[in-house]
C-alpha cells in the first residue's frame, strides 16, 4: 500500500526518470534508511544507478563515525555504492559563525554538490517527511515567513545542475516506521532528536500530536496546501519577473539598478517578490539573517518622500535609493565605497541611516552658522549637480586659505582618522569633480566666509549641511 502512494507521489509530480542516477542522502536514521530501500527495491524496474552519500558532522565524537560505518555496511549489504565523509563541522561554525544545524546543512549541500558532480546524477534524494512538512510550514508561520517560504519544503527543486527530490512527503512518520518495521530494517538513532532544545523538536513533540488529533490527516492537508501555494507562488513569481525586467535598467553580476516609478507601478505582491527575485539573483544564496523586515525597510524606501537614502543589508548588500532610481549593489561594488549619489538642490541625501546632506539655496547667511557641519559658497564659482561619494585614489583638493592641493590620504592621516573610517567617509563633489567640502574635516578654496566678502552682492548661496539625526530623541 505504502508502495503505491509513494509510486503514484511520484508519477504525480514527475520525480524520477527511468534510467537516472540518484544520489541519496542517507544520515542513518529511520527516514533515510527507509528511503534507500525503497529506492532499491525499484532499483532495477526503473533502471536506476543508486549512490548513497553520508555525512559524519563529527558532532558527536566516536558516535557519530560509527553512523557513517553503520550506513557503509547497509550499502555493502545491497551493493549499493557508498560515499562518505566526515567534516569538522564544530571547526566550521567557529570560523563561520553559525548554528550547528545552519553550519551542518551547509557542509552537507557542500558534499552533496560534489558526489552529483562525480556522478553526473541528475537526482538527489532526500527523506524528508509529511511530518517534517507541517512542522516547516508551522514554524515558518509562526517566525512570519510568506509566499514560496510559507509553502515549506519544495518536492522538488534544482540544486547544482540537478533536481532535489522528496518522494517521502506524502508519508508520515508512522508510515516509513511500518514501512521500517515490515522490511525488519535497522537504522541508528540520533540522540539531539529526542531533545526539547530545539524548535523544531518542540512542534513535533507539543503542537503535532494535538493536530493530529483534530486530524488524523493533517499531513497529507498541509502537503496538498504545500503545493498549492506553490503553484500561486510560480505564476506571482513570474509575473515579478517580467514586472522587474520592465523597471530594471542596468544589470551586472553584482549590481542592479531600477526605475523606482516604473518598480511602484507593479501591485505590491509582486513588488515584494521583484525585490526578492533581485536578492536571490544577487546574493546567489539568501542569507539567513536576511528577512522580511529587509523587504519592509526597502518598500518604505521607495515609498517615502526623501529622494535619496541608503540600507545596509547583510553580506554587505547595499540600497541606494538616488531620486527616479534605485541601486542594489553586493560584493567588489560596495565593498569600500558607495556609489556617488546626486544631490539636487533643495534636496537632502542619506549618507547612513541617520546621517544625511542636505543642500538649499540661501539669500543671506545665517549670522550663527559656523562649524564644521556647513558649507556655503557662491552659485557662480561651482558647476551642478552636486554629489557625495567615497575616496578615490588619488584624490586631491585645495584647502581653504592654502596654495596648491593636498592629498585626501594626507588629510586622513593628519586628522587622525582611522583607515576603516576612510573609505566610508563622504567627499562632496561638484559638477567639474572638484572636491569641494570633506564633511566635519575640510572645507575647499570654494568655501565662502563671509567675514572675508567685502561687497554686499545679492548673491545666491549654496549652503550644504552634514545633519545627524538622534534617533533616541
Ligand atoms: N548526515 C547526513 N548525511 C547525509 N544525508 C543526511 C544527513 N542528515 C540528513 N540527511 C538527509 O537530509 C534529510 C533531512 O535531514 P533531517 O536532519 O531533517 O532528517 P533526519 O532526522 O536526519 O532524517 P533521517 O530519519 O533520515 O535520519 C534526511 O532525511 C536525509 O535524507
Amino acid at each position: 500500500m505504502k508502495f503505491d502512494k509513494v509510486r503514484q507521489f511520484i508519477e504525480k509530480h514527475q520525480l524520477l526518470k527511468k534510467g537516472s542516477t540518484v544520489v541519496v542522502g542517507v544520515s542513518g536514521g529511520p527516514d533515510s534508511i527507509a528511503l534507500l530501500h525503497y529506492l532499491w527495491t525499484f532499483k532495477d524496474k526503473w533502471e536506476l544507478s543508486l549512490i548513497a552519500a553520508h555525512v559524519d558532522h563529527m558532532f558527536r565524537g566516536k558516535q557519530s563515525y560509527e553512523d557513517l560505518l553503520f550506513v557503509k555496511d547497509f550499502c555493502e549489504k545491497l551493493q549499493i555504492t557508498f560515499e562518505g565523509t566526515s567534516i569538522d563541522v564544530p571547526e566550521y561554525i567557529k570560523i563561520h559563525q553559525l548554528t550547528p544545524q545552519v553550519a551542518a546543512r551547509e557542509c552537507r549541500y557542500q558534499f552533496y554538490s560534489r558526489v552529483l558532480e562525480k556522478y553526473s546524477a541528475q537526482y538527489l534524494a532526500l527523506a524528508h517527511h509529511g511530518d517534517d512538512q507541517v512542522e516547516t510550514m508551522l514554524m515558518r508561520m509562526v517566525r512570519g515567513s510568506y509566499g514560496k517560504g510559507l509553502a515549506g519544503i519544495p518536492v522538488k527543486r534544482d540544486f547544482h545542475g540537478a533536481e532535489i527530490i522528496r518522494p517521502f512527503l506524502c508519508l508520515t512518520r508512522d508510515e516509513i516506521e511500518q514501512y521500517i518495521d515490515e522490511f525488519h530494517l535497522s537504522y541508528r538513532v540520533d540522540p539531539s532528536n529526542e531533545k526539547d532544545d530545539y524548535q523544531r523538536n518542540r512542534f513535533r513533540h507539543y503542537v503535532l500530536p494535538f493536530l493530529k488529533s483534530e486530524n488524523p490527516n493533517v499531513a497529507e492537508r498541509f502537503q496538498t496546501i504545500s503545493e498549492l501555494l506553490m503553484e500561486d507562488e510560480k505564476l506571482l513569481e513570474e509575473y515579478a519577473a517580467q514586472g522587474i525586467e520592465k523597471a530594471v535598467i542596468e544589470k551586472t553580476e553584482k549590481k542592479v539598478v531600477f526605475l523606482i516609478n516604473e518598480f511602484k507601478s507593479l501591485p505590491i505582491s509582486l513588488q515584494r517578490r521583484g525585490i526578492q527575485l533581485i536578492l536571490k539573483y544577487l546574493y546567489k544564496s539568501i542569507p539567513s539573517n536576511l528577512a522580511t523586515i529587509h523587504i519592509d525597510q526597502l518598500l518604505s524606501l521607495l515609498k517615502t518622500k526623501h529622494p535619496s537614502g541608503i540600507l545596509h543589508f547583510p553580506k554587505g548588500l547595499i540600497v541606494t535609493k538616488s531620486y527616479h532610481q534605485c541601486t542594489l549593489a553586493i560584493g567588489e561594488e560596495t565593498e569600500k565605497h558607495y556609489l556617488p549619489l546626486e544631490l539636487q538642490v533643495p534636496g537632502e541625501v542619506f549618507i547612513t541611516d541617520d546621517v544625511s546632506i542636505k543642500a538649499e539655496w540661501v539669500k543671506d547667511i545665517p549670522k550663527t552658522m559656523s562649524g564644521v557641519d556647513y558649507f556655503i559658497c557662491t552659485s557662480d564659482h561651482i558647476a551642478l549637480p552636486i554629489h557625495i561619494r567615497t575616496r578615490k585614489t588619488g584624490d586631491r583638493m585645495t584647502l581653504k586659505g592654502m596654495v596648491g592641493t593636498k592629498k585626501l590620504k594626507d588629510i586622513f592621516i593628519d586628522e587622525k582618522i582611522p583607515r576603516e573610517k576612510r573609505d566610508r567617509w563622504p567627499v562632496v563633489v561638484d559638477g567639474n569633480g572638484e572636491i569641494l567640502w570633506l564633511p566635519l574635516l575640510k572645507k575647499s578654496r570654494f568655501f565662502f566666509d563671509q567675514r572675508e566678502s567685502t561687497s554686499n552682492n545679492s548673491h545666491v548661496y549654496l549652503l550644504l549641511q552634514y545633519i545627524l539625526y538622534n534617533k533616541e530623541l
